[in-house]
């Protein structure tokens, strides 16, 4: 069977004759089982499976010959001035070059530093320059490095530290294997830089920016945010005070995430920012970093058991969801599960909202009880299928050298219990991640999907066909901003698809019942709101506002001529003269924005908008055509944001 895994999309086949070789009593038997340990012991044990063998690949291992030869066409475009390309061919070359001898990773670092200092990137060059003196760039060339340092530095006005690189410089001199006229000039000139720049530091003191360290937290959430729950739907999140169109409700950084395969040579494996010069894993060309930061976090956590294996976990043709749940162990070790299990065993994962909201988002216990269908409510086929998915990843986990030589199969099968776990609560709770390409126009913007991930506090957020929010993402790291006034009290939704002005209310139910198995209890859904296509602004609906309270809705016809209208429910009048005025005044505001917007001006339009919506929402009923185009316009405007680093 090892030449199964080998072949593209291998895991169904594999899944295929598994389930094929299984009798009605074997799945009887299956079914039987009480815990997802237990299932996992029972799969391992079937005859069919036993063939399934990993290993890790040294496909991706890299070649100095390949290597070298990239770096000399890098070279070329180099001296051509093509930064562009020469920086393109660097990357290249340095994804294929073995860590060992590091002495050619130190060359590749410093030419793609100077590739990067001619495309004024003094940042990404710095990182290259301290990369390639950490890799022991030869003595004799230092000079050369330390030089385009403290230009580097010059660049950014970091004076103090350009003066230590022309010190630097002169020092490395000393080394230089050049002709002494050179030697000369160059040390005269670098003495001059250090004069002046003790002049020029003495007149007005040190720049040097004071290094904060930022420490995020790892959730931050609106103070009006709070969580409800109830039988029907479960837990949900709602506003505890009113909250603002375009305020931030929640920025956090995902339990875990995973890149897809199509992303991971231009985003970081770790962090899922666009990058412009990589860091590579010394060992594979699968991984690629944005930082040093990223890559020590990724190398002493799970890439040293996913090493080797990445193609196997993308070949096999399972979704992202396995990737997740292999990642959610791997970033572990097994001495935390085994560590953590009596303690969820007895409680069942249960933990009082307060103290989960409290917990790390790194912790297992954060997530292993977001919300998933229980097995008994599950079919027996399905969850069959997820249980020889475990067996993969376990075995995948195996092959890394994850489980060392004393562990025995009964921690195996308590690994793989835990896979087919988070498997479960991943079908319910991934959210895919975004990047958003822009265009020329607002209509050239797309959003494109990169990877996906498991964030605990945006996963107890309930659907509406009417969200109150919209999502993007930096990198991996999610933000949602209120896209309507909430009101203290009322829900705040998120949206799993299906929107109320795009499908009726039929399919977007049909939908929702199968992948997420819910009747949907949105407002939308309870009072069938019309679809965008057959909107418009012929009737506005205003709220009763009169003395008794009774807050009834009242429909009237945009061209009345009448501003007093009597609520048929309570008989008291209500004035709708302002509600009619907003319209009129509406129209023009738009414009002003749609042109803010086209322009580039993001903030002032996203400003824009948010008066527009609060006018109609303090006076007027959504839903109608043009307070849901301003919702559209003002989420485009958000989704906007996440491209700004
Ligand atoms: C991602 S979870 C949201 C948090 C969940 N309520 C909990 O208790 O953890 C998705 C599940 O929440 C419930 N849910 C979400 N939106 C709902 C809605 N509009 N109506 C009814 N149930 C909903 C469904 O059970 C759904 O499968």
């Amino acid at each position: 069977m090892e030449n199964l895994v080998k072949t593209p999309d291998f895991f169904k086949t594999f899944c295929h004759n598994v389930l094929n070789a299984m009798s009605p009593e074997d799945f009887d038997k299956f079914s039987q089982l009480p815990s997802d340990r237990d299932r996992c012991e029972y799969v391992a044990g079937l005859p069919a499976v036993k063939n399934l063998t990993i290993v890790r690949e040294e496909k991706s291992v890299k070649s100095i010959e390949r290597a070298l030869a990239l770096k000399k066409e890098g070279n070329n475009a180099f001296q051509n001035k093509e930064w562009n390309r020469a920086l393109d061919l660097y990357n290249q070359s340095y994804i294929a070059t073995p860590c060992d001898p590091a002495m050619d990773v130190a060359v590749i670092f410093a030419n793609r530093s100077a590739a990067l200092y001619h495309m004024g990137k003094h940042d990404l060059a710095l990182k290259d320059i301290a990369g390639a003196m950490e890799a022991n760039y030869p003595r004799d060339m230092q000079y050369k490095l330390m030089e385009r340092e403290a230009r580097c530095f010059l660049a950014q006005e970091k004076h103090a530290e350009a003066l230590q690189s022309f010190k630097k410089t002169i020092t490395a001199l000393d080394d230089a294997k050049i002709p002494e006229e050179k030697r000369s000039k160059m040390e005269r000139d670098a003495q001059i830089m250090v004069k002046m720049l003790m002049k020029t530091i003495e007149k007005c003191g040190n720049q040097k920016l004071k290094q904060k360290i930022k420490k995020e937290d790892t959730s931050q959430m609106h103070a009006a945010l709070e969580f409800d729950y109830n039988p029907t739907e479960g837990r949900f999140a709602k506003a505890a005070a009113d909250i603002g169109v375009g305020e931030t409700i929640v920025a956090e950084l995902p339990h875990c995430s995973a890149l897809l395969e199509r992303s991971a040579q231009t985003h970081c494996h770790h962090c899922f920012k666009r990058f412009l010069a990589p860091l590579s894993c010394p060992t594979c060309s699968d991984a690629l970093f944005c930082s040093t930061e990223c890559r020590t976090v990724a190398l002493k956590t799970y890439h040293r058991y996913e090493c080797g294996l990445l193609p196997t976990i993308w070949r096999s043709g399972t979704s992202i969801i396995c990737h997740l749940s292999l990642r959610t162990l791997a970033q572990r070790d097994v001495e935390y599960f085994l560590k953590i299990r009596d303690e969820l065993e007895a409680n069942e994962g249960e933990y009082p909202i307060e103290r989960r909201l409290k917990m790390s988002n790194s912790d297992y216990r954060k997530v292993c009880n977001l919300f998933k269908v229980s097995a008994k409510d599950r079919s027996v086929n399905d969850l069959f299928q997820h249980t020889v998915m475990s067996f993969f990843l376990v075995n995948c986990l195996r092959a890394g050298g994850y489980f060392d030589n004393n562990s025995s199969e009964g921690v195996v099968h308590e690994i793989a219990g835990f896979l087919l776990r988070t498997l479960q609560v991943l079908q319910f709770n991934t959210h895919e991640v975004f990047e958003l390409q822009t265009g020329k126009t607002t209509q050239d913007r797309k959003t494109h999907f990169i990877g996906g991930a498991l964030y605990p506090t945006v996963s107890l957020f309930n659907h509406s066909c009417d969200p109150g929010v919209v999502r993007y993402f930096r990198g991996n790291r999610v933000y949602v901003h209120a896209i309507k006034n909430i009101k203290a009290g009322e829900i705040v939704a998120e949206n799993y698809g299906p929107l109320y002005t795009q499908e009726d209310r039929e399919q977007r139910r049909n939908t929702l019942k199968q992948v997420y198995h819910f009747d949907c209890m949105c407002v939308p859904c309870q009072e069938n709101w019309p679809l965008f296509a057959d909107m418009n602004n012929d009737i506005l609906r205003f709220r009763c506002d009169g003395k008794k309270d009774c807050g009834a809705l009242i429909c009237v016809p945009a061209d009345t001529n009448e501003f007093m209208i009597r609520c048929v429910d309570c008989g008291e009048f209500t004035n709708i003269l302002k509600g009619l005025k907003a319209m009129q005044d509406i129209d023009v505001m738009n414009r002003t924005a749609e042109r803010l917007h086209n322009s580039g001006s993001v903030d002032e339009a996203v400003r824009k908008y948010i008066e527009i919506l609060k006018t109609m929402s303090d006076v007027l009923v959504p839903p109608f055509r043009d307070y849901v185009l301003c919702q559209q316009n003002i989420r485009n405007c958000l989704l906007q944001y996440g491209n700004r680093v």
